[in-house]
């Protein structure tokens, strides 16, 4: 018996990965058909494998040709999130697929729960399922198994089933339950255990391997599922996983993610970017509760052996926010009165308890740890577990709530439910403009949670303006209890502070800060949310110096290039580069705008998946993935394309003489 080898594995590029999930938690699986992380069973537990973070010591889940030198090519099949890895060689062929099956997609499945309570069991059990199978010829493959729970921080064991069925691997805090089905029937098949080859005995992890080889036809399933406690964990494979129809699941499954997209109104161009996006946003939701992930994933960097690494899976208000705005865009009402339920659900009592993120559950205690045993993606250090930015002031998640419940009310959310604004959810809202109006001047942390000294961001007062001016409309527009004349007042006096304090002649651009000159690519935002028009002057020449001061060689921008209070440097921020492609549309600027989308979108991998940022030299993805803020962008950007170019279609044909003379005859004959 020899040791498991897997020194010569190294770092798989990030933005390689496939992703699947089933609205509780999503794995990330290599090409090389090897899951490198997962949490099971919700985004926030503990990875049990963690080969993304950690090469050598990270556990991690293959099924793969035995001769590793066959390349796994990757695809989603149509319109859903579960993946296709498909290995060709000269002797055969197999295909894996892999998913994580749903029961529903429902943004809203657990309407019964209590409103104070986040401890709703649903009681089924979330799985992780492989199929491997064998579609010409015969090939040999591997599977091996090194789960690592708790992040690898501890030792395992595995304890095999009888008549090679599954296994339970346990580290006594986190067990799993393996569920191999077919085994039996195929000649040859091996399983056997492998002790790690690990330095450090208090950290050592067993692996299974299994060696067979498949034949046309021949297939192996293998599910993953986890037990409150060894024994749950053993019942489950016995009495639950080894019963199940994979087979009706994964038809089930593929049936709700289809039926699901089928729900998107929008019929312009990128839209298959559009549909991936949408998917890729509405697997980042939590289904128990209607939270969002910013992303599935902790500490991948935003530079190469860089300090820069965070931990994203939790729920912050503003990338919620933006994330229901793209998905409202598409028609997708349903996660956003999930999220507004979230929302009346939270702990607090006034503007000033708000935090900027909660856990997926709504917890408020989200301490910000290290975990020095792992290395990092290929050596960036440390691996963070919890954020220390939920502990911020940050002035912009007013307005992004404000904004976001304000196009669901736009869009018809309230009625389609036979619900009101009125109520608990407008004394929330109420409560945190006026809680705006008490603390706006107040300096914060900003959109990007600057770990230095609080600053006067200027998106930051913008956000607080759009706060205001959103709850202006709905006080007026249904009659709501408002200090009107207040919120008047502040929104104006806000306004004509950023338009003072904000904007430097000098350099003509609105910058960063109050009394700064660095350029900050959030103010690309403030013609999309209707502070200021694309087209003024201000904003004109905002946009001239962000492109020639705060892009790379590829026109993708920086967010900011200014000093953040951390060592290194990061990549541009694509959220950041679609807000420029959505100015130069709003700008007229079609022809620019269109050819940096498209050429964003070649960065997008195989399979159209983006993480947070671009590195600007080797063109690799940087930072977690897949990122929703980036989705979200790209949503947006495509469709403010699209409204761009039906205008400038507009405009062209109302300018034909022919066609202009018919249509004022049609409004004379009105
Ligand atoms: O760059 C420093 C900060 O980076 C993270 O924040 C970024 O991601 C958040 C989630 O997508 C997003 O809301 C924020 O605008 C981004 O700057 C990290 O979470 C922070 O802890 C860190 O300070």
């Amino acid at each position: 018996m020899v040791g498991l080898n897997t020194k010569n594995r190294s770092y798989q590029p990030i933005g390689s990965y496939g992703v699947i999930g089933d609205c509780h938690s999503a794995v990330l699986i290599a090409p090389d058909g090897s899951v490198d992380w997962a949490c099971l069973p919700d985004f926030d537990s503990p990875a049990i494998f963690c080969r993304l973070l950690d090469a050598r010591r990270g556990g991690f889940f293959q099924i793969a040709p035995t001769d590793n030198t066959i390349p796994g090519v990757q695809r989603y099949l149509r319109d859903s999130n579960v993946l296709q890895t498909r290995f060709t060689s000269i002797g055969g062929e197999i295909v894996l697929t892999d998913f994580m099956p749903v029961e529903s997609l429902e943004a809203w499945p657990y309407r019964g729960l209590n409103n104070n309570t986040w401890s709703y069991e649903d009681g089924s059990c979330h799985s992780l399922v492989r199929i491997v199978e064998c579609t010409h010829g015969e090939l040999p493959i591997t599977v091996t198994l090194k789960a690592t729970p708790n992040y690898a921080a501890t030792t395992s064991q595995i304890e095999l089933l009888p008549n090679a069925t599954g296994a339970v691997i346990s580290d006594g805090q986190q067990h799993i339950g393996l569920a191999i089905i077919g085994a039996y029937r195929l000649p040859g098949f091996s399983l056997e255990i492998v002790p790690d080859e690990g330095e450090e005995p208090e950290k050592l992890h067993p692996a299974l391997v299994v060696q067979v080889t498949l034949r046309e036809g021949e297939r192996l399933i293998f599910a993953i599922g986890m037990g409150r406690s060894l024994r749950a964990a053993r019942k489950l494979v016995e009495q639950e996983l080894l019963q199940r129809d994979f087979t009706a699941e994964l038809a089930h499954t593929l049936h709700c993610w289809r039926r699901w997209i089928s729900g998107i109104n929008y019929d312009g161009p990128y839209a298959e970017w559009v549909r991936r996006s949408a998917l890729v946003l509405k697997m980042m939701t939590y289904a128990p509760t209607g939270a969002l992930v910013a992303a599935p994933t902790t500490s991948l960097p935003e530079e190469i052996g860089g300090v820069r690494n965070w931990d994203y899976r939790f729920t912050w208000l503003r990338d919620a926010s933006f994330t229901l705005y793209a998905l409202l865009v598409l028609g997708f009402t349903d996660e956003a009165r999930a999220f507004t339920y979230w929302l009346r659900r939270l702990s607090y009592s006034n503007g000033e308890d708000l935090q900027v993120m909660y856990g997926i559950r709504g917890e408020r205690e989200l301490p910000e740890q290290e975990l020095p045993h792992l290395e990092g993606y290929c050596g960036s250090r440390p691996v963070r577990i919890g954020n220390a930015a939920a502990d911020q002031k940050q002035m912009d998640v007013f307005g992004e709530i404000l904004d976001c419940i304000h196009l669901y009310r736009r869009r018809g959310g309230f009625e389609r439910y036979g619900e009101k604004l009125e109520g608990p959810l407008w004394e929330m809202l109420r409560s945190l403009v006026d809680y705006v109006c008490a603390h706006w001047h107040e300096p914060d942390r900003g959109i990007w949670e600057m770990r230095g000294e609080p600053r006067h961001y200027v998106y930051s007062k913008v956000m607080c303006w759009v706060a205001l001016d959103r709850g202006i409309r709905a006080a007026e527009q249904l009659h709501l209890e408002a200090d009107l004349l207040r919120w008047y007042r502040v929104r104006d006096q806000i306004r004509a502070d950023v338009l003072a304090h904000g904007y430097n002649t000098e350099i003509g651009a609105f910058t960063q800060s109050y009394a700064s000159t660095a350029l900050d690519a959030s103010n690309l935002l403030l013609p999309l949310i209707g502070f200021i028009p694309a087209d003024d002057p201000r904003m004109r020449s905002t946009v001239d110096r962000i492109m020639e001061q705060l892009t790379d060689e590829h026109g993708f921008v920086y967010r900011y290039l200014s000093e953040d209070g951390l060592p290194g440097h990061e990549g541009t921020f694509t959220i950041c580069t679609c807000w420029l492609i959505d100015n130069l549309a709003m700008q007229g600027r079609l022809g620019e705008a269109r050819s940096l989308f498209e050429r964003l979108l070649t960065y997008g991998g195989n399979l159209g998946l983006f993480s947070e940022e671009i590195d600007s030299h080797t063109r690799m993805a940087l930072g977690n993935y897949p990122q929703a803020f980036t989705h979200i962008a790209l949503i947006n950007s495509a469709y403010n394309l699209y409204k761009a170019e039906q205008r400038l279609a507009e405009r062209d044909r109302c300018t034909q003489p022919v066609i202009a003379a018919i249509q004022l005859q049609k409004k004379t004959d009105e």
